[in-house]
């Protein structure tokens, strides 16, 4: 068996298609323009290009991009003044702050001070509660792109499917696991603590491997024809060339699953593309116009 290789760069392309016609209709009927603004604290190589990445795509949907850099040693107070000073613009529909912020920073903090209604990573305590209890919220980037996936990729539907995500944290496995159980599958979350993973992983219709190992997950613990959905992003160094590889062994797993993502050119791209549209959903909510389709799809 040789699985369908899930086109995660070409589904989030057209995800910005339709966030593209949304702003245009925004501008045109309303005069209005998204904005989201992106707080880099300190200089990580990798957040670099993410950030980057994040400006450029914005851009090219008509979304106005606010950048913010401040030095590695920005006291908390003062990375909080821009947090504040970013809620009170009316001209921003979204505020991200880039993690891992430096060890100084109370991360928790930061992320509670940002107005819920412009929290686009849905990091907020408040749209933390509501996604928990199914009310409307922002909902985190990463895991929304996976269920976007999901629902378009997964075979036989998602209701009843036992879904096994390999992570608990709370950008990534949390989240995902309040999601899928919305969507009526079967959610066992594992972690680095877990007894016999992979027999555990060896149930699961749908595998969300969010681990952060490189590799790890081997392709005789899949199902054969489980959906996988491969959140890992690890840098590595072969033969002299650096690449990215995912938390799955792509090769071994392609032999068995049904679908998998690919690393890169899977789930990262559907993250991009869901931040822009949770910034056009917010913009929409701000100014009670209607919303783009996606999390209005699903309830949220
Ligand atoms: N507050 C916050 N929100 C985030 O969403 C957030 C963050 N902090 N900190 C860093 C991580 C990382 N992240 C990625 C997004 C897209 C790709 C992506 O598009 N990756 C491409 C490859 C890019 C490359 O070549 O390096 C791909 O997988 O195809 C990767 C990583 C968002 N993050």
């Amino acid at each position: 068996m040789t699985a369908t290789t899930i086109d995660g760069k070409a589904f989030a392309a057209t995800l910005r298609a339709q966030v593209t016609t949304h702003v245009a209709v925004l501008k045109a009927d309303h005069d209005i323009v998204p904005g989201l603004a992106v707080v880099l604290v300190g200089e990580d190589p990798a957040s670099e290009v993410y950030v980057r990445n994040k400006a450029k795509q914005a851009g090219e949907c008509g979304i106005r991009s606010f950048e913010t850099r401040l030095d590695a040693a920005t006291s908390q107070a003062e990375l909080l003044a821009v947090v504040q000073r970013l809620n009170a613009d009316p001209a921003v529909h979204g505020i991200l702050v880039q993690l891992p912020l430096p060890a100084h920073i109370d991360a928790n903090a930061v992320l509670g001070a940002i107005d819920p209604t412009k929290d686009v990573d849905g990091f907020h305590i408040s749209n933390v509660g509501q996604l928990s209890v199914g009310q409307k919220s922002m909902v985190p980037c990463t895991p929304l792109g996976c269920l976007l996936l999901l629902r378009q990729f997964h075979k036989g539907g998602l209701a009843g499917s036992h879904a096994v995500i390999v992570g608990r944290s709370n950008i990534v496995g949390k989240p995902m696991a309040q999601l899928l159980l919305r969507e009526h599958c079967t959610v066992t979350i594992a972690h680095s603590r877990t007894r016999d993973l992979p027999s555990i992983i060896g149930g699961a219709d749908i595998l969300v491997a969010a681990i952060g190992r490189q590799e790890m997950v081997r392709g005789d613990w899949i199902k054969p024809g489980a959906t996988v959905i491969d959140v890992g992003i690890n840098r590595v160094t072969r033969d002299g060339r650096t690449r990215l590889v995912g938390d799955v062994n792509f090769a071994e797993a392609a032999e068995v699953a049904g679908a998998i993502t690919p690393v890169p050119g899977g789930v990262g791209p559907m993250t991009i593309a869901c931040l822009l549209l949770n910034t056009v959903t917010a913009c929409c909510r701000a100014h009670h116009l209607p919303e783009p389709a996606g999390l209005a799809e699903l309830g949220l």
